[in-house]
């Protein structure tokens, strides 16, 4: 998908929602156990409670992969049934990917290609030549590691090398990379006080926003700092709506917290 076309949508939709589906065998509803894939039946009732209100859906590979075989195939039903359902809707595979060359390129022909995933998620660490790979795709994007939204991100990425904070160094170099216009990049949003300066050096890049609910970040710091011209924001949530309830209307319920979010997007998107 173009970067022009997730503009539209959320234009249209009056919302920048993307829902994290992290799925955990253990919170799910007991009674979707004894379906023949569980996951794929969670997510299909999720997305078709919510999409109205969201723009994207961002399965984090982790919780797919942990199942083994089965979880791989209800990941790839799962962004099959938005593709063929939902094809307005932005899909973004988050693996934090990244290695030598060769191997990135195998990463990317997976998540981009095979599986048809509009955009992952890699990290910088390994620099230039680990993330070239996954540029090479028209309509598909790259979306980087910046600033995460973890403690952990203390230990390394507001560390200055050069006078420059580590964070700061991905933003800037990524930007002199082949293809660098398919790049975006995640903010955490538990770092909202540091978006001004994120913004200082990508002002126009998409910037994907995990750490709303759950992790405690909250929108309105977000959107204060961090929106562009054209919204440049996805902000992503997962646990405080797939889990919202664990009983037989758990999908109704995620569609009124996913309408929450999208409401308060759209007072926002007012003011842009
Ligand atoms: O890349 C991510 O999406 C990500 C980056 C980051 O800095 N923090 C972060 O929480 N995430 C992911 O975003 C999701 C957050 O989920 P909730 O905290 O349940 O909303 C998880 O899938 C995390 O792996």
């Amino acid at each position: 998908m173009s970067i022009q076309e997730l503009i539209n949508q959320i234009h249209k939709k009056k919302s920048f929602l993307c829902i994290g589906l992290d799925v955990d065998l253990e919170k799910i509803p007991a009674y979707l156990l004894s379906e023949e894939d569980p996951i794929f039946a969670f997510n299909k009732a999720i997305i078709d409670a919510t999409q109205q209100f969201a723009v994207a859906y961002k399965p984090n590979t982790a919780f797919y992969e942990a199942c083994g075989i089965k979880g791989w195939k209800a990941l790839q039903k799962t962004v099959d049934y938005l593709h063929d359902n939902y094809p307005e809707i932005y899909t973004i595979a988050d693996a934090k990917r990244g290695d030598i060359g060769n191997t990135s390129r195998m990463y990317a022909k997976t998540f981009l290609l095979d599986m048809g995933f509009d955009s992952v998620t890699v990290a910088p660490y390994m620099g230039k030549d680990s993330v070239e790979p996954f540029l090479e795709f028209q309509n598909r994007h790259t979306i980087l590691l910046a600033l995460t939204s973890n403690e952990g991100a203390f230990d390394f990425q507001t560390k200055k090398v050069d006078d420059l904070e580590l964070y700061k160094q991905v933003l800037t170099t990524s930007r002199t990379w082949k293809n660098s216009e398919n790049l975006m990049y995640v903010v955490g949003a538990t770092k909202a006080e540091y978006l001004q300066e994120i913004r200082k050096i990508v002002p126009n890049s998409f910037l994907l926003v995990p750490g709303v609910g759950a992790q405690g970040g909250k929108l309105e710091e977000v959107c204060k700092s961090g929106m562009n011209k054209d919204v440049g924001l996805l902000v992503n949530s997962a646990r405080k709506i797939i889990y919202a309830s664990d009983s037989s209307n758990f999908a109704e319920v995620a569609g009124a917290k996913a309408e929450v979010l999208q409401k308060q997007m759209e007072e926002e998107l007012r003011q842009l």
